[in-house]
């Protein structure tokens, strides 16, 4: 028996994960394994009803489980809050802290039946595209220090830091190779090392660590490059290896040539594979409360959850395949239907990969 600490959090959270939990327990039936779901607040429905983001309580019921279900936080009603207050910083980023979730895997496939809502021309998906985006997730510009404001007037300031160590590259260089190894065996490293100091080092250590993977091949451009050559040609990819901030950026970007922010699911990390597993969008204020977000970025993830921290890969493969029968049954939530009028809702979308299941 296996426990589950859900955290839904905000905005379209809370839809997304009540399909994501139909699909885990109709997987539960059919492969006979068990989970608890243990619910907590987090974010800004946890700032409304415990006074602060990441209460303690939440935490510990992350501490005593075997892996987190995550949806999403934040949202308009929390933005004006000081700003180490808010669901973003002050719940999901000391989340991903506190368990050392440094890597930070965000898949990125075009669906043969979405092809028609990928925004790139026909001839340049039709060989279709297949990446996996290795983002670290616990260091770098998001957590450097010092961080701050000073002054005021027109000499008013503010700073963040970009730092990495060594041993910070290393680790997540060497979960790129290897998954590199099970897939086309090539790691595009995306860097800034023609600018910042820190993207010096980056390429460096990249460099040093592709020698203990001789069989991968390694690449390296220029963030800027990268996010071109990504809609110019996503075929060229296979494991894009990034800092915190690029595989942010990078993975919104190949959420979209999947046809939705809403089709990205991820897996965020620690050495002993426990892991958070959260969609890689956000929670989505303009779509909130219409019942018509799309849960696959939902339900993916908790595909990942079952592979990558509890060794479930048969449940987890059959939910992928549904998802994808599901597709190819041309059932498509509005984000990615081409013809809204047959749009189904948040609700349908969830009972129809079920029903594949
Ligand atoms: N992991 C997390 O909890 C994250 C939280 N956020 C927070 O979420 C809030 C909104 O951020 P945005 O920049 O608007 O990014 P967002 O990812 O929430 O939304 C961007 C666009 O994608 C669409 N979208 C996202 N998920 C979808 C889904 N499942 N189905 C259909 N459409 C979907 C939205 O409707 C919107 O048009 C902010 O407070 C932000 O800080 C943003 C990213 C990640
Ligand atoms: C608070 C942000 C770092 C969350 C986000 O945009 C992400 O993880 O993709
Ligand atoms: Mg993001």
């Amino acid at each position: 028996m296996s426990k589950i600490a859900i955290l839904a959090g905000d905005g379209i959270g809370p839809e997304v994960m009540d399909e994501a939990i139909k699909v885990l327990d109709a997987a539960q039936k059919k492969f006979d394994f068990a989970l608890t779901y243990e619910h907590a607040d987090v974010g800004g429905i946890a700032i409304d009803n415990h006074g602060e983001a990441l209460p303690a309580s939440t935490l510990t019921l992350c501490e005593n489980s075997d892996a987190i279900l995550f949806g999403s936080v934040g949202g308009p009603k929390w933005e004006n809050l000081p700003p180490d207050q808010q669901p973003e910083r002050a719940a999901l980023l000391p989340l991903r802290k506190h368990f050392d979730l440094f890597c930070n895997l965000r898949p990125a496939r075009v669906f043969k039946s979405l092809t028609g809502a990928c925004p790139l021309r026909a001839d340049i998906i039709k060989d279709g595209f297949d990446i996996l985006c290795v983002r670290e997730l616990t260091s770098g510009i998001y957590f450097g220090t010092p961080k701050g404001r000073e002054g005021e007037g027109p000499d008013e300031r503010a700073y963040d830091t970009m730092a990495y160590k060594r041993s910070e590259i290393e680790r997540i260089s060497r979960k790129a190779f290897e998954a590199a190894r099970s897939r086309r065996k090539k790691v595009t490293s995306i860097d800034k090392a023609n600018v910042l100091t820190t993207m010096v080092l980056w390429r460096e250590v990249v460099t040093e660590i592709a020698k203990e993977y001789p069989d991968v091949e390694l690449a390296h451009l220029y963030v800027d490059n990268a996010t071109m050559q990504l809609v110019r040609d996503p075929h060229q990819f296979d494991v894009m290896l990034c800092g915190n901030m690029f595989g942010d950026i990078i993975s919104d970007e190949s959420a979209m040539l999947t046809g939705s922010m809403g089709l990205l699911a991820s897996a965020s990390i620690n050495q002993e594979s426990f892991g958070m597993y959260e969609p890689a969008g956000g929670s989505a204020p303009d779509i909130a409360g219409k019942g018509i977000a799309n849960p696959i970025a939902q339900i993916l993830s908790a595909a990942m959850m079952l592979r990558h921290s509890l060794g479930l890969d048969a449940a987890a493969d059959a939910i992928d395949n549904a998802v994808e029968a599901t597709l190819d049954k041309g059932v498509y939530t509005a984000d990615i239907a081409i013809d809204s009028s047959t749009a189904v809702n948040t609700k349908a979308m969830g009972d129809a990969i079920v029903a594949a299941l």
